[in-house]
């Protein structure tokens, strides 16, 4: 018996690896922490234009047939700016490679992260008005609140030793997203919402494992894998959340004028054209959008807090400016004064570049496409973006490895290409959230600051480095010490 089991797990690891989609190659692109690349099959890392040239020349002598059955499973990783923004800025590129984002789509659906075509046009086009700057204003004080609550919860770690910053700036963000986008008063940053929290961080290294390692592709593999239970527990808690946030709002059907959580805008809009947003729609844009926000934005303030520590003096710059714009703990962040905090922004800059949560951007080619000069790309080919190598590039940046905010400076930005930072992404798909994303990182990065001193024993040249979806420190831990500002 044991042996016929053994036999068909072999078979079935057999059949994975013959209808692999992608696997890890072996190439690595250069960085301080090995970055692995995924590719199906054939993928080429194209540096320089000699490369590319090369790869294109092969991919077009395929003899048609070969290259129907072939070409279309090339990936090209490009890490050239000027190639990258023919890419991200062009409309042949919107689609994004099934073969990947199906793996999230078991749990982020049809929202506008994973879905392509028609369908993401329309999403789109509605969905966009509601995280301009101007809406999102009323989301403000809320954000504020939150984080005076994070800030009484901080007072007990004052002066005590090193602490993991993560999970507090983890539970407020759940808090944030819960009342702004769902409309739900939550506790997380009482310890309410601790295993919701601990699976959605699973979702994403559960997701990842599956892009990169071929065996978890198979969805039967997947179902033998140490994975399937969180897994399927993590798609049950959050989509069961999910459902019954939708309900509680159709109960509630209460309409404020001043304060409109993004679940009734999108409601809204579902009343006004029926052929948008079903309940499985509403579903999916709220479950991408919690997972596509909360994540991020624990992350950047994390890093941010940590190299602060790791540099007083950057901190000791911050603190200056927040207190001759805004003043001490007892004065209160606003819509116009937050906009005044240059070197703070020049800040988070820097840590959006070093870190980017996206580190590759996989896009899929609708048509053929010209790169440059004689060289096209065929239809069907994937592109990978490496955001990460273009963000560490010594052609534009000038300590391209280092925590440096002059990066930043108005002069520096305006001599630089466009696409040598783009964090969001860019384009037609670049990230919808970044207003929102910035107004909630410096509210709570001002209002920290405000309270406390941020000291840490860490080196800012011994942090590696991991990915999981978005890039994290290898240990996941941000070890810091506070201390009351006096
Ligand atoms: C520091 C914070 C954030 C960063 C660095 C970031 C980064 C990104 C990146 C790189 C993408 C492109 C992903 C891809 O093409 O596969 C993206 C897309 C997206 N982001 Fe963000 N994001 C942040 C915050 C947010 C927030 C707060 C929201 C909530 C509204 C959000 C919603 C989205 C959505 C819906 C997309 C898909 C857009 C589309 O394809 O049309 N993001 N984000």
């Amino acid at each position: 018996m044991f042996a016929w089991i053994c036999v068909v797990f072999l078979l079935l690891i057999f059949h994975a690896y013959k209808n692999r989609k992608y696997y890890l190659l072996s190439w690595k692109l250069k960085g301080p922490f090995p970055l692995p690349i995924i590719g199906n099959g054939l993928s080429f890392l194209c540096e320089n234009d000699n490369l590319l040239d090369k790869t294109i020349e092969i991919c077009n002598k395929y003899p048609s047939p070969l290259r129907l059955w072939f070409g279309p499973k090339f990936t090209l990783v490009i890490t050239d700016v000027t190639q990258a923004q023919k890419v991200m800025s062009s409309y042949n590129f919107i689609t994004k490679d099934p073969d990947l984002y199906k793996f999230l789509e078991p749990f982020d659906g049809k929202g506008l992260i994973t879905s392509s075509g028609v369908k993401w046009r329309k999403d789109r086009r509605l969905i966009s008005p509601i995280f301009a700057k101007k809406n999102i204003l009323q989301y403000f004080p809320t954000v504020l609140e939150q984080t005076k609550i994070l800030i009484n919860v901080m007072e007990s770690c004052v002066d005590k030793p090193a602490f993991n910053i993560e999970p507090y700036i983890h539970r407020c963000a759940a808090d944030i997203v819960n009342r702004t986008f769902l409309g739900v008063k939550t506790e997380a940053q009482f310890g309410k919402m601790d295993r919701f929290l601990w699976l959605l961080h699973r979702m994403y290294t559960i997701i990842y494992a599956r892009i990169v390692k071929v065996w978890l592709q198979n969805d039967v593999l997947f179902q033998f894998s140490s994975y399937w239970k969180e897994h399927e527990e993590g798609k049950t808690v959050i989509l069961g959340f999910m459902d019954k946030v939708i309900e509680i709002s159709d109960k509630n059907n209460q309409q404020s004028k001043s304060f409109q959580p993004v679940i009734e805008q999108l409601k809204s809009m579902r009343d006004e054209d029926a052929g948008f947003c079903t309940h499985q729609d509403l579903k999916d844009h709220l479950v991408t959008l919690y997972s596509a926000s909360e994540d991020t934005v624990t992350s950047i303030v994390s890093f941010t807090l940590l190299l602060l520590g790791m540099h007083p003096n950057i901190q000791e710059r911050v603190i200056e400016e927040i207190h001759t714009t805004i003043g001490d703990k007892n004065s209160n962040i606003d819509e116009n004064n937050v906009n005044k905090l240059e070197y703070l922004e020049m800040v988070i800059k820097d840590v959006l570049r070093l870190f980017p949560i996206a580190s590759f951007i996989v896009r899929k080619a609708e048509k053929e496409i010209c790169l440059y000069g004689d060289c096209w790309i065929p239809a069907g080919c994937s592109v990978i973006v490496s955001i990460y190598n273009i963000h560490r590039d010594a052609k534009h940046w000038e300590k391209p490895n280092q925590f440096y905010p002059e990066h930043f400076l108005p002069d520096t930005v305006r001599s630089r290409h466009p696409y040598a930072f783009m964090p969001f992404s860019a384009g037609p798909r670049g990230c919808i959230g970044k207003p929102f994303a910035y107004m909630t990182m410096k509210i709570m990065l001002v209002t920290i600051l405000q309270h406390f001193q941020i000291e840490t024993d860490e080196k800012f040249s011994n942090l590696q480095l991991k990915t999981d979806i978005s890039i994290r420190p290898k240990n996941d831990r941000f070890p810091i010490r506070l201390l009351l500002r006096k």
